[in-house]
């Protein structure tokens, strides 16, 4: 397994090693000792989740606030979406900064999406199956979001906006200056 920094240092790109043969192949997709070393602190993920979206489907931007903040740790099991984390972590120095990877059934990369991070994705290919795993189970009421093409946050989502298919929801998202977002105490993970 390779953990691959991005441009936001609490945000990990965690790449499988993956043992091919004659029969497929193998690989360890989650291996908590290998990410807490790397992380520095503990992981408890007790909810795994499962999307099948169809080609130009955007879900996001979307997170729980604390207490029931979420780490997720998120990967694509068919398919290919671009997936982006946003950092909301009032006075970090990456406050309102993004990372827009490709994930794929190819690379077989995942994002550990820390607490106080905004998450969405949009699907590139087909069909794209999503799978996550999270340390807090869902709790509506905590539930948060923030408009996908908020003008601050500048996201290329690289897919052409009249094609999207978005949920009523996430049409109706707020404003990133407008967003519940995570104050300065609830910077975990630091
Ligand atoms: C997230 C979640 C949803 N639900 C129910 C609530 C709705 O009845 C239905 C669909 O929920 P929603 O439209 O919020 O699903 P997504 O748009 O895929 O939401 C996810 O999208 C982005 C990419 C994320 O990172 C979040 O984990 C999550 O918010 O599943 C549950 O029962 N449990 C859950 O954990």
């Amino acid at each position: 397994m390779k953990l691959i920094k991005t441009d936001i240092p609490q945000v990990l790109l965690v790449e499988p090693t993956v043992f091919a043969d004659e029969r497929g192949y193998f690989c360890e997709i989650y291996k908590k000792e290998t990410l807490e070393n790397a992380l520095g602190y503990q992981l408890a993920f007790i909810q795994d989740n499962e999307a099948k979206s169809t080609k130009g489907v955007l879900r996001g931007l979307h997170y729980q606030l604390p207490p029931f903040a979420q780490t997720k740790l998120v990967r694509v099991i068919q398919g290919s979406v671009l997936d982006v984390v946003v950092d909301i972590r009032k006075g970090s120095p990456t406050f309102g900064k993004h990372v827009a990877i490709e994930l794929n059934d190819k690379n077989k990369q995942q994002l550990l999406v820390p607490k106080g991070f905004a998450h969405g994705y949009v699907v590139l290919s087909d069909t794209a199956i999503f799978s996550y795993k999270v340390d807090n189970y869902y709790h509506k009421q905590s539930e948060r979001g923030i408009i996908f093409n908020d003008p601050q946050l500048n996201i290329d989502w690289n897919y052409p906006i009249d094609k999207l298919i978005i949920s009523e929801k996430d049409t109706i998202q707020p404003a990133f200056a407008k967003a519940d977002l995570f104050e300065k105490e609830h910077n975990i993970n630091e």
